[in-house]
């Protein structure tokens, strides 16, 4: 159900539009500990509504300088199960305690490395904090809203077994849940959104806001695209001029 509580209906209302995630892990070619904080800069300049971030560290450095809402979460890795956005309770306190208005987390029907659904951790959390499902379907997106989300987002599409190695977004299932549950939660898009149309057409179709990470805070993915695409050109074409030889 939307929330009731006026201070967080502002709080989300105040989102719509574009959500910048601003992360960086400690391999990625652009990491430096202010990294963040840059993006989120540019970001609040460029006129976005809030920031996507991760880990109680980045939150911190990030609330302490751009003066945006923050979605956070924590990334936590295990070996024996692929739920890593802020997979348990102690990661959902960690993120809150940082800063973050909003906690974003796993609410897919995958198991976690304690052995229980992930969405089972959305209903015993902080009543205050304001909850944002990570999911990955359509029937993930219904229960978390049974379960009392606040917003919802496929932002997990392509990346649990069954939806795994889909590397574009799902705009028609997307379309689809903002047709069903709208009225009961903010419906965001998340995931594989590369164009400011692509955006557009999320918005036209229900979002609320539209998160947007890779094609605006990731440099070094969007050469690789280019370059991938480029390369596979090149070979391909080349092999075509041999064959007539
Ligand atoms: C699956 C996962 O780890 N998603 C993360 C969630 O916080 C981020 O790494 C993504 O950048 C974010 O979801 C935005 O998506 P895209 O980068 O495709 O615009």
């Amino acid at each position: 159900m939307k929330p009731q509580d006026a201070r967080k209906r502002q709080l989300i209302e105040s989102l719509a539009g574009l959500i910048v995630s601003c992360q960086t892990q400690k391999d990625d070619p652009i990491h430096t500990d202010d990294m963040v904080v840059k993006m989120a800069e540019a970001a609040r300049w460029a006129g976005a509504s809030g920031i996507r971030a991760n880990s109680p560290e980045q939150i911190k450095a990030i609330k302490s300088k751009v003066d945006l809402p923050v979605i956070g979460l924590y990334k936590i890795w295990y070996e024996h199960t692929d739920v890593f956005i802020t997979p348990t309770l102690d990661a959902c306190r960690q993120v809150w305690e940082a800063g973050a208005e909003i906690i974003a987390l796993d609410c897919t029907s995958q198991l976690t490395e304690e052995g229980r659904p992930a969405y089972e951790l959305l209903p015993v959390l902080n009543p205050e904090a304001i909850i944002f499902a990570d999911v990955a379907t359509y029937e993930e997106a219904k229960r978390a809203i049974q379960l009392g989300a606040d917003l919802v987002a496929p932002t997990l599409y392509g990346y649990t077994a069954e939806t795994k190695h889909i590397e574009q977004p799902d705009i028609r299932e997307f379309a689809r849940m903002c047709r069903a549950f709208k009225e009961d939660a903010y419906m965001v898009m998340e995931g594989h959104i590369y164009t400011p149309e692509d955006a557009m057409k999320c918005m036209y179709l229900g979002a609320h806001a539209v998160v947007v990470g890779s094609a605006i805070t990731r440099p070094h993915l969007i050469a690789k695209r280019f370059v991938d695409l480029l390369n596979g050109y090149q070979t391909n074409w080349r092999d075509a001029e041999r064959s007539k030889h």
